[in-house]
């Protein structure tokens, strides 16, 4: 057994008790550190106070992946890839073959199950160990892809691309290029992003988001896709629990609390909610909203109860049953 500490995702805990030192870097695979006896002291207090920022950097987003709630799959992916490029370091520091791998992913799931805010992360973690060199998120949608007469949609594809280089294109709804068949636009889209995905090889990943049945009929009328997208993630509709512990961590990180009477009334009202619309429910997005707006009408019940006074901290920091405003929009 090696000594390092992993913690429940798989990552190594911040302070790993193994000797090895991880070195992140923004443009290469993270390489394993060697002493190095002819550098300077100054050098290596340099070197090591760098090492241990971009390590602090990757701790945060890796803490930031950790607090979603769910999404283990995604976690343990991450953890992979992780471990995949510390050993291709280590590979390649003895002389051994460690081919680049292919990241194009796609994203399946409805709406509000947390693609885009995991697509936002991995673009930074992979930045951090060194498989993109700048580590930001382009997200577009078809209507961004496409233009109005033929050459303009390879146009508009390319440029957005290139302001993708280092990171990550990120499409939503990417079977909407499909939808007009071989004499729309869209196709020319999709065509341009595969001439870049050779053009460009490893200088930027693509994902590929959108519903899952929507997602599997595009990919199996577009036989050339599949096999340039290696990893598909599915993105599961969250449980009530789960919406529930999403609520609690979205008031938690705005200072509110929740009281449990409303706890009870959002969970009551997430079940009719979800149980009513379907696929069509927007999951923590929803859960989201149901938030924003009780934290609105919070202030106005407080500014209705305490005309001309101050409210204390606790009741400045209260949610209660009377400011879930829960009707149908
Ligand atoms: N597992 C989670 N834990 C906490 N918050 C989450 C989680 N998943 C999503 N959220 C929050 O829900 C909101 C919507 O998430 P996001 O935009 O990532 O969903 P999406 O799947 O990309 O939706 P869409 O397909 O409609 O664009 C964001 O505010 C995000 O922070």
């Amino acid at each position: 057994m090696s000594g390092r500490v992993v913690a429940r995702n798989g990552f190594p805990e911040e302070r790993p008790s193994r000797q090895i030192n991880v070195i992140l870097r923004s443009s290469e695979p993270p390489v394993v550190s060697q002493p190095q006896t002819q550098e300077s002291e100054g050098q290596q207090a340099a070197g090591a106070k760098g090492n241990s920022q971009q390590q602090n950097l990757f701790h945060e987003l890796q803490k930031e992946l950790d607090g979603l709630v769910g999404l283990d799959h995604i976690k343990e992916f991450m953890f992979e890839i992780f471990a995949l490029l510390q050993i291709a370091a280590m590979r390649s520091e003895a002389g051994l073959l460690s081919d680049p791998q292919v990241f194009h992913m796609v994203f399946k799931g409805n709406p509000g199950t947390g693609k885009t805010t995991v697509a936002r992360i991995v673009a930074k973690m992979f930045q951090r160990m060194g498989v993109l060199s700048k580590g930001h998120l382009i997200e577009v949608e078809r209507a961004d892809l496409v233009g109005e007469y033929i050459g303009h949609t390879a146009q508009k594809t390319r440029d957005l691309v290139k302001k993708a280089l280092g990171g990550i294109l990120f499409i939503d709804e990417a079977y909407s290029l499909a939808r007009g068949g071989e004499k729309d636009f869209g196709k020319e889209a999709i065509d341009t992003l595969v001439k870049a995905m050779e053009d460009q090889k490893n200088q930027f990943i693509l994902i590929l988001a959108g519903y899952s049945d929507e997602m599997d009929f595009f990919l199996a009328t577009n036989p050339g896709l599949p096999s340039r997208f290696p990893i598909q993630m599915d993105f599961p509709d969250y449980s009530i629990d789960q919406l529930i512990q999403i609520a609690e961590g979205m008031v938690k990180e705005r200072d509110y609390i929740l009281m449990p009477q409303a706890i009870l009334k959002i969970k009551q009202h997430l079940l009719r909610e979800k149980c009513e619309t379907e696929h069509l429910f927007s999951n923590a997005r929803y859960v989201r909203n149901v938030i924003e707006r009780s934290i609105r009408q919070q202030a106005v019940r407080l500014l209705q109860q305490y005309s001309g006074g101050s409210p204390g901290k606790l009741e400045l920091m209260t949610i209660r049953t009377e400011d879930l405003k829960l009707e149908k929009k």
